[in-house]
């Protein structure tokens, strides 16, 4: 494990503005601090409501902060996500840090096989091999090859996460934000994610994460930031 951090969070607070509700604010963090490094899997920790789906978003900068920093090491240096143009944003999310979300967002008319090939594609790796690596990897998270050039849109819940997981998982990022990847699956496919983080971890990635399942928190992450008293602060 080396000692410079990937991520790096630094008194980060918000406060939601509900424009529609009169003005009111919502407070969700203040003083956010954290850090990340190369290979470690930490999970964001906390009951419903804490705060752990904005942090995760704030991190991958779709949602605004209010103060501090939250700088994430990528081509050789120090980008703070907080105050960077959205290019430079752009640049950074595509070369080094990568976003699982729990949902995915389906391209119609776009095959499942296209679909989790796009990012390696995107890399510069020729379509026939993205496409190969995507079938390997459907087929370690058990995805029939019958569903394979069908569009994903009418695809089960878990059948919808394990795209999403095989999009987000097949390009190399050195840092992943994952929101609950084993939220819709079965026991057997959790253990195939949880197989695919430890491999990831082992490649140097540092993976910040949402895991309600308390089996695989334990058995993925190195520790749990309490988002709780980021948002007692708040
Ligand atoms: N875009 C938004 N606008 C206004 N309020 C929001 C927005 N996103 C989240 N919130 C509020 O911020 C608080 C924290 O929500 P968040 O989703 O981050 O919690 P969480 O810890 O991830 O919860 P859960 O475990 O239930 O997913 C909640 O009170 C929520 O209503």
């Amino acid at each position: 494990m080396t000692s410079e951090p990937i991520l790096s969070v630094d008194g980060v607070a918000k406060t939601f503005l509900l424009h529609l509700r009169g003005g009111a604010r919502l407070p969700v963090v203040s003083g956010a601090a954290f850090e990340l490094r190369p290979g470690e899997c930490v999970a964001l920790g906390g009951p419903s409501g804490a705060g752990k789906s904005s942090l995760l978003k704030m991190v991958y900068g779709n949602y605004r902060i209010d103060s501090g920093t939250i700088r994430v090491r990528g081509d050789g240096d120090f980008v703070d996500v907080a105050s960077a143009d959205p290019r430079r944003l752009l640049r950074l999310r595509a070369s080094t840090m990568g976003y699982v979300s729990q949902f995915l967002r389906v391209i119609p008319r776009v095959s499942t096989l296209e679909v989790v090939a796009e990012p390696l594609v995107g890399d510069g790796v020729a379509r026939e091999q993205a496409l190969e690596r995507a079938g390997a990897l459907l087929a370690w998270l058990n995805l029939p090859e019958r569903l394979w050039p069908l569009p994903p849109a009418t695809f089960s819940g878990g059948e919808q996460q394990r795209v999403n997981i095989a999009r987000g998982l097949i390009a190399h990022r050195p840092l992943l934000l994952m929101d609950e990847p084993t939220a819709s699956l079965d026991a057997a496919n959790s253990r195939v994610v949880v197989e695919l983080i430890g491999e990831k971890k082992r490649a140097g990635v540092a993976i910040l994460g949402i895991f309600h399942d308390a089996q695989v928190r334990e058995t993925v992450c190195d520790r749990v930031i309490d988002v709780t008293e980021f948002a007692k602060a708040a």
